[in-house]
């Protein structure tokens, strides 16, 4: 090939819905990739960022502008995929090195067939994200053509109404092996175990179920679509709802699910998406932010112990605090907006959080509403 036509084959695009074009250079995968374009502002976790199926249909863009100088590994992954649709980074590092490093990014990149996109002014972006809020966009590799760029990206029918999360979860039942996170990879502490936690993964986070291994729990995760039943049947002392990708409001089978389970007085715990639909199946409403939160340095107020926690974040719908029914008690919010982050049953052992106290990537500040889990099990035991 001559330097030429490798020159160009390196070259890509980003053009946003409303006509905003960037010209960069190809880091991934070769086509095109459409979805809704968010900006995360943690300064390190590409790669758990990447693997979180939080980030389903969504291209993220990262504010921090060295990007890959850690390369990727085999112990970050938070499931078994990259599920962001494609990734747009100010700088690739030339160099990845680290001693925990497999592979580079974009290696990484490619060969899970994810388009990429660096040397794009993201400071540009983002503000265009912040001020006009989140907006669908197209990466597009190889044979440029904006304005057909642009129309993929105005086809694109946007994350409002997406029922994903049952698209993302595990097809089978199964049990919890992957580890702790005190412990590592492969290690658990099953002759230790009290508490069964069945775990509905509507795309679920790794770390999260490591954080719950590390607390001697045995978990069964069950897909999205699980009955009350079926999750009854498996006779567990706590229910944990897992984040997940897409709107909460269009998952009724998730709803009408954890309204039967609510009802059996057992302890429930919610984050992220699991979050969004507790409140909704309390009678809550939500609704979707004109960016979102993601990042890794949001402060978040405990309204009761007035304490406040760095924390990682990751959505771009909430719940309306402004439309709580009288059964639940806001027990966090937002320092940067004022959301809601953090709810409670005054009824019930359920409670659950917006934010990310599983972290990866972020600060580990809000981990002690793992313990809340695990005391709300002890009180039942
Ligand atoms: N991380 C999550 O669980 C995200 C929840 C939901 N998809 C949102 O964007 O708000």
């Amino acid at each position: 090939m001559s330097i030429l036509a490798s020159q160009s084959a390196k070259r890509a695009i980003l053009v946003l819905a409303d006509g905003t074009v960037f010209r960069g250079t190809a880091i991934g995968a070769e086509g095109s990739a459409v979805g809704e374009v968010v900006f995360n502002t943690a300064m390190t976790g590409y790669q758990e960022i990447l693997t979180d199926p939080s980030y389903t249909e969504q291209i993220v863009t990262l504010t921090y502008p060295h990007i890959g100088n850690t390369g990727t590994n085999s112990e970050d992954q938070e499931s078994d995929q990259v599920w962001a649709k494609g990734l747009i980074i100010r700088d690739l590092a030339m160099k990845a090195s680290n001693f925990r490093s497999e592979e580079t990014l974009s290696g990484y990149l490619q060969r899970h067939n994810v388009v990429g996109i660096a040397d794009i002014d993201t400071r540009r972006l983002t503000r265009i994200l912040r001020e006009n809020g989140a907006q669908n966009g197209c990466i597009m590799v190889g044979e440029l053509d904006e304005n057909k760029a642009q129309e993929l990206a105005q086809k694109f029918p946007g994350l409002k109404g997406m029922d994903l999360a049952k698209e993302v979860c595990c097809e089978n039942p199964y049990e919890w092996s992957g580890g702790s996170w005190q412990l590592g990879e492969g290690h658990t502490k099953p002759e230790q175990s009290q508490y069964h936690v069945v775990a509905y993964d509507y795309g679920c986070k790794h770390n999260i179920l490591r954080l719950l291994a590390d607390r001697n729990c045995k978990i069964t995760v069950v897909p999205a679509q699980t009955s009350a039943e079926d999750v009854l049947a498996l006779n567990p002392d706590g229910i944990f709802l897992s984040n997940g990708p897409g709107d909460p409001e269009p998952c009724d089978y998730a709803i009408t699910a954890i309204k039967t389970l609510l009802d059996k007085d057992i302890p429930i715990f919610g984050i992220c998406l699991g979050h969004q639909l507790l409140a909704i199946a309390s009678g809550a409403q939500s609704m979707k932010m004109k960016f979102g939160h993601h990042g890794a340095n949001h402060p978040v107020q405990d309204l009761k112990t007035k304490r406040v926690m760095i924390t990682s974040q990751n959505h771009g719908f909430a719940v309306d605090e402004k439309q709580l029914p009288d059964n639940l008690e806001v027990t966090h919010v937002s320092l940067f907006d004022g959301t809601l982050q953090g709810i409670r049953r005054k009824d019930k052992p359920a409670f659950s959080f917006q934010g990310h106290p599983e972290a990866s990537p972020g600060p580990h500040d809000a981990s002690e509403l793992f313990d809340h889990f695990i005391e709300l099990m002890q009180a039942k035991a």
